[in-house]
């Protein structure tokens, strides 16, 4: 089973039956835009239901009339009646079926369309803790759920009320004593149902916590498949699956094993009363205070309730996954997309924009973590430089780049685009002067040229043609359709050093002010990384450029390099000048070692008399 976690992600599982009903309630405004609907829909059921109830009340005419006085003309027009009745209910039910269909499945999709857009609009610290499967989950079997209670469970619910409220008051009518005695046997069914609510409620989020880390399990397995059969972790992952899984069924049987037993204590309510019922109506008729035909009417009106409390467990348990699944879907909607336009936000026009890049003290620490990954950051790019950060693994290079298209925000100081501090930015103006290529990129399972144009939707072929020139990318011209081929899920039908070339002509063709290359040639190979630098240094004289690069003949496309170490940047300067003059730089470029070696010991061991331990598997590892 997937651990649970506790980082204000998905998992802050402690919500289960504080408010079970609210988040339902809150979701209430997409009913609106449907309420005629839902009106009409409503009003069918109801006449449907009354229709239902006028039949055992013509069955009574027909008993006490025709049937008793044996008047068969009197006999046929009631029979016509019932007939009559039963065609206009069965008409109605039509139509509230067919009403509620539409409604129910537009205000899923309505639902939907919301939770994906505000996906988008949640930033990428989110996405770092949230499991994509949780996400897939609540997009997609949560909201069947809300569907089905809204198609079924909501509408019965109204109903059943409506027929039991409308029969006890008939049942009243025809023999008080009897019909308070049917109307009392609401309070134990209240209390079974109040306990029941409550304990499903806890088991369907269970259950739908447990559906969500399942999809998490299988996504993984399917983003991850090459490197688990490259390690053979096959059995080891289906292992994890099947303890999932196993997980999903215990609660499942629990789940239907707590609705067994309550429908069974349900239906003991109404059965029970029926069998008081009929001794005491039978009664009542020998001693004349009932006619055959109210015993009938009765008996028939009792039955009529018996589907409603039989259905009672269903809809509750209906009630609780919808209330469950509303508060996971609430979860995702109340997570407040931390980075949006400020109400003074301004659009910069691309051509009013020079590109001087200015990090003025900045600092940045990812929420939940105790240190920050930067520290007073300070480091102005002018406009048309390239500077390269250069720096050891970890050292928060990626992270120093993703603040510029503001994929997070700082923490403290400011990043200025031409003096305009970014969060003083619309977010799509900015995104717009500013491009990125990431060392992993992204492609989505869409055309090439959707790729391609994803930051320019307008551009034209030419254009097109000349990023894909100056990417080394050309080879996307020899796929099957050419620039049409759709590629398959996240780019995976490609070689990495191909993705990572269409990420860079996706990058360059949005012509941007500020260019952020995050090591995206790390999976050429030299011939290709070197044609590819060389086209892109005539672009990057245009452009003002931030790029991570580990390897010397990337670091020559920079004017400057800024070495950032510990989330510091300790030295900015001319390549050679820093290789001269610090040491860290040049340990870090070169295979030299940090320090001079530590002197051999001459009493030490000969390799061949090395403490020796074995491995887990088995076989022996020398300790050096
Ligand atoms: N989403 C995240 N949440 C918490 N910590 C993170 C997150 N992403 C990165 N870090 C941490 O921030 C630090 C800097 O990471 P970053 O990816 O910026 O380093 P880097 O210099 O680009 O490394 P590399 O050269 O290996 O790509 C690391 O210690 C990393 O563990």
């Amino acid at each position: 089973m997937v651990a649970a976690r506790s980082d204000g992600g998905p998992a802050d599982r402690g919500e289960v039956g504080r408010h079970p009903l609210r988040n339902l309630w809150r979701l209430r405004h997409y009913l609106r835009p449907h309420a005629a609907q839902f009106g009409w829909l409503m009003l069918a059921g109801l006449a449907a239901t009354g229709a239902g109830i006028a039949v055992p009340l013509v069955a009574q005419q027909v008993v006490d009339g025709p049937v008793a006085r044996r008047d068969l003309a009197g006999l046929y027009q009631l029979a016509g009646l019932a007939l009559l009745v039963g065609l206009v209910e069965a008409l109605l039910i039509f139509i509230r079926r067919w009403v509620q269909s539409s409604s129910s499945v537009a205000m899923e999709a309505a639902i939907r369309d919301d939770v994906y857009a505000h996906l988008q609009r949640l930033p990428a610290s989110f996405h770092d803790r949230w499991p994509s499967g949780q996400l897939l989950s609540r997009i997609t079997s949560d909201l069947s759920v809300l569907r089905r209670f809204l198609s079924f469970g909501l509408l019965f619910l109204v109903l059943n009320l409506a027929t039991y409220l409308v029969v006890v008051v008939l049942l009243i009518r025809l023999h008080p004593v009897l019909g308070l005695l049917v109307a009392a046997s609401a309070a134990p069914l209240f209390l079974i149902a109040r306990r029941f609510g409550r304990h499903y409620h806890t088991a369907s989020r269970r259950m739908q916590d447990q559906q969500g880390d399942v999809a998490t399990l299988v996504e993984e397995t399917a983003q991850g498949l090459r490197t688990m059969k490259a390690y053979g972790r096959g059995p080891q992952l289906t292992d994890r699956f099947v303890a999932g899984t196993r997980a999903l069924h215990d609660i499942g049987v629990d789940k239907g094993r707590l609705l067994a037993r309550t429908s069974a204590r349900l239906d003991l309510v109404p059965n029970l009363t029926l069998g008081i019922v009929l001794v005491a109506g039978t009664a009542a008729v020998a001693d004349g205070r009932l006619t055959v035909g109210q015993l009938v009417a009765f008996v028939s009106l009792q039955l009529m309730l018996i589907w409603p409390v039989q259905s009672l467990g269903w809809i509750i348990a209906n009630g609780q996954e919808a209330a469950t699944a509303a508060d996971r879907i609430q979860e995702v909607l109340d997570s407040s997309p931390a980075i949006v336009d400020a109400s003074h936000a301004v659009a910069l026009p691309r051509c009013a924009v020079r590109g001087r890049l200015r990090f003025e003290g900045v600092t940045f620490r990812y929420p939940g973590t105790a240190e920050p990954v930067l520290r007073g950051i300070d480091l102005t790019v002018e406009p048309g430089e390239t500077i390269a950060v250069v720096g050891a693994t970890g050292s928060g290079k990626s992270t120093l780049l993703s603040l510029v298209p503001r994929l997070h925000d700082v923490g403290a100081g400011r990043l200025t685009l031409d003096g305009h501090d970014l969060r003083d930015l619309r977010l799509a103006s900015l995104r717009r002067l500013v491009a990125m290529a990431f060392e992993e990129p992204t492609l989505f399972s869409m055309s090439v040229w959707e790729n391609l144009t994803l930051g320019r939707p307008d551009a034209g072929e030419d254009e097109v043609r000349a990023a894909l020139e100056l990417a080394r990318a050309e080879f996307a011209y020899d796929l099957p359709w050419g620039l049409r081929t759709r590629l398959g899920e996240q780019g995976l039908s490609l070689s990495g050093g191909q993705r990572q070339r269409l990420a860079l002509a996706r990058a360059v063709l949005v012509r941007p002010a500020v260019l952020v290359l995050d090591d995206p040639l790390s999976a050429l190979d030299v011939h290709t990384e070197a044609a590819v630098e060389s086209a892109l240094k005539g672009v990057l004289r245009d452009m003002t450029a931030l790029l991570v690069a580990h390897r010397p003949s990337t670091i020559g496309l920079a004017d400057r390099v800024a070495l950032l170490e510990g989330g510091r940047i300790t030295a900015v300067g001319p390549h050679a000048e820093l290789l001269a003059t610090v040491p860290g730089y040049r340990t870090l470029l070169t295979a030299e070692p940090p320090s001079a070696p530590p002197p051999r010991t001459p009493a030490g061991p000969p390799s061949s008399e090395r403490p020796v331990e074995p491995a887990s598997d088995g076989c022996p590892l020398v300790r050096s």
